[in-house]
């Protein structure tokens, strides 16, 4: 499982986390929402080690991370996409060269890719896939990395609405279904409740709400949008 506790963080005099505490077990979709600047990146960030935390501790095995902007390499293939995300395990020689990637890695991404539904497209450029299909696509290249805990960060603010909410499914299905535990952070209230168990809501870098989505008001949904009456 994922676990953070008392995560703080500063860039210069601003203080973007002030003691953030988060648990995200095993079979569970937990969203993160809040304002702009509320530090919800910077929360999933320091969890997958992209941003050092000023104190805290962090229980993470080897999350995999997706992020709003996918980068696939547009002319390599889906399937040598998806082995990317398997290369830890392979020494640098046979790593750099996709025609050697081992068979039972390419096994491993294609079931990585029939778990997002993207097997029968394997063999395409991935540059020619629509946002959705290419954020399965990444969904899948973490998946073959054999991590067990997905942090998503903003996986559908690109994407329609049709295309976003089969990207939610799909993150629901990992954790409920494979017991994945999955972290997202979406500017889509309406989404959050519809797929989330749980939402955690962040105010200036705080946690001032944590609830089961089913639980969640209009209200504290508004309060954490709220024009910031601090800042007036
Ligand atoms: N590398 C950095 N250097 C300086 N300030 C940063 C850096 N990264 C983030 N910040 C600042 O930290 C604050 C929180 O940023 P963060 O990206 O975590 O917020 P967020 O809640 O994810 O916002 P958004 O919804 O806009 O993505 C912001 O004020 C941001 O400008």
């Amino acid at each position: 499982m994922l676990s953070v506790r008392g995560l703080t963080k500063s860039y210069g005099d601003r203080r973007v986390l002030a003691g953030v505490d988060l648990d995200v077990a095993p079979g569970e979709l937990v969203v993160l929402l809040g304002a702009n600047g509320s530090g919800k990146s910077t929360t999933l960030r320091c969890a997958v080690g992209l941003t050092t935390p000023d104190a805290g501790e962090i229980t993470a095995d080897r999350p995999a991370m997706i992020f709003q902007q996918i980068h696939l390499v547009r002319r390599r293939s889906v399937l040598d996409n998806v082995c990317a995300g398997g290369l830890a395990g392979l020494p640098p020689s046979r790593s750099l060269v996709p025609a050697l990637f081992p068979k039972s890695l390419r096994e491993k991404a294609m079931t990585c890719l029939s778990r997002v539904g993207m097997a029968d497209r394997a063999a395409d450029r991935a540059g020619g896939l629509s946002g959705g299909q290419q954020q399965r696509v990444a969904i899948a290249r973490a998946l073959c990395q054999g991590s067990t805990i997905l942090l998503a960060d903003e996986p559908v603010s690109a994407l329609d609405p049709a295309a976003a909410t089969q990207v939610m499914t799909l993150l629901a299905e990992l954790a409920h279904t494979d017991g994945l535990a999955v972290a997202a952070v979406l500017h889509q209230p309406d989404l959050a409740r519809r797929h989330a168990d749980r939402i955690i809501g962040l105010l200036h870098g705080r946690i001032t709400l944590s609830a089961k989505a089913s639980e969640i008001s209009e209200e504290d949904i508004a309060a954490l949008y709220a024009p910031d009456r601090d800042a007036a």
